[in-house]
């Protein structure tokens, strides 16, 4: 049984202008006192905006990528301060969608992440294999290799959360079977414990990424090791997000 606090986290990518807040004033609506925490990370254009809007309900905001440095010349990109300024409390780092497109290493996330909790942000850091790496049966030398060089020594329970996205689950409609889920969290949870101790390994949350919906949250969160879902699709409307967040209120 996990230690670690449980998290419904949103991921809107690049989705989403003002009209998109009507969506997260339904979802403060619909869940005024929930048991689990709620995150939702719009586009970095919605953070201040949607901060104020949710300033006195339960739904967090958070980033999506923030650069290593604290300023300068890096055009188009934004500090961690500059998230906590707009009102982020977390922010996402090392999604694959940024490895890839970005061609972000993990000693590049680590970077970020070292930046990102020095000004107080949670850090969600997500790993993942691609479909190529599953059938040549590495997956776990995979998840293992990013996870070591993706955390920074400062890693903690109350200032990360490891997020597994098999990159071929991603928007497809494919989920892995939970044997799949609980072999890959079982094997992250360990190396956490053996890396940062019980109290603090044990303690950080492990969300489960990739096609979660409503019609799959209840049979995911029933998993060991997991602790919540970083949801992308799924959580850009509160009518599609709320179930799931339901489905983790209900889970053991
Ligand atoms: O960050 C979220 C993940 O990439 C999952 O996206 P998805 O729920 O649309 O498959």
């Amino acid at each position: 049984m996990t230690q670690a606090r449980k998290l419904a986290a949103g991921n809107w990518k690049m989705n989403g202008t003002r009209a998109a807040l009507a969506e997260l004033e339904a979802l403060a609506r619909a869940h005024p006192n929930p048991s689990v925490g709620i995150l939702i990370c719009p586009p970095a254009t919605l953070i201040q905006t949607a901060s104020a809007a949710m300033a006195d309900t339960p739904v967090e905001i958070g980033g999506q990528d923030c650069h290593a440095e604290p300023s300068g010349t890096h055009t188009g990109d934004i500090s961690a301060e500059m998230l906590v300024d707009a009102g982020a409390t977390s922010v996402i780092l090392g999604h694959s969608e940024r490895r890839e497109d970005h061609e972000e290493s993990s000693e590049d996330v680590r970077a970020k992440a070292k930046a990102a909790q020095a000004v107080g942000l949670v850090t969600i850091i997500c790993l993942g294999e691609s479909l190529a790496q599953r059938e040549a049966n590495n997956t776990l030398d995979i998840i293992g290799g990013q996870l070591a060089a993706s955390l920074p020594d400062s890693c903690c329970a109350t200032n990360t959360v490891v997020a597994y996205e098999p990159i071929w689950a991603i928007g497809t409609g494919k989920v892995p079977t939970t044997a799949q889920i609980d072999e890959v969290h079982d094997f992250i949870r360990t190396r956490l414990i053996q890396r940062f101790g019980e109290a603090e390994g044990g303690g950080i949350p492990l969300l489960y990424g990739g096609s979660v919906k409503p019609g799959n949250a209840a049979e995911i969160f029933a998993t060991d090791n997991v602790d919540g879902a970083l949801v992308g699709g799924a959580s850009l409307k509160a009518e599609d997000f709320s179930p799931i967040i339901t489905a983790l209120e209900g889970s053991a």
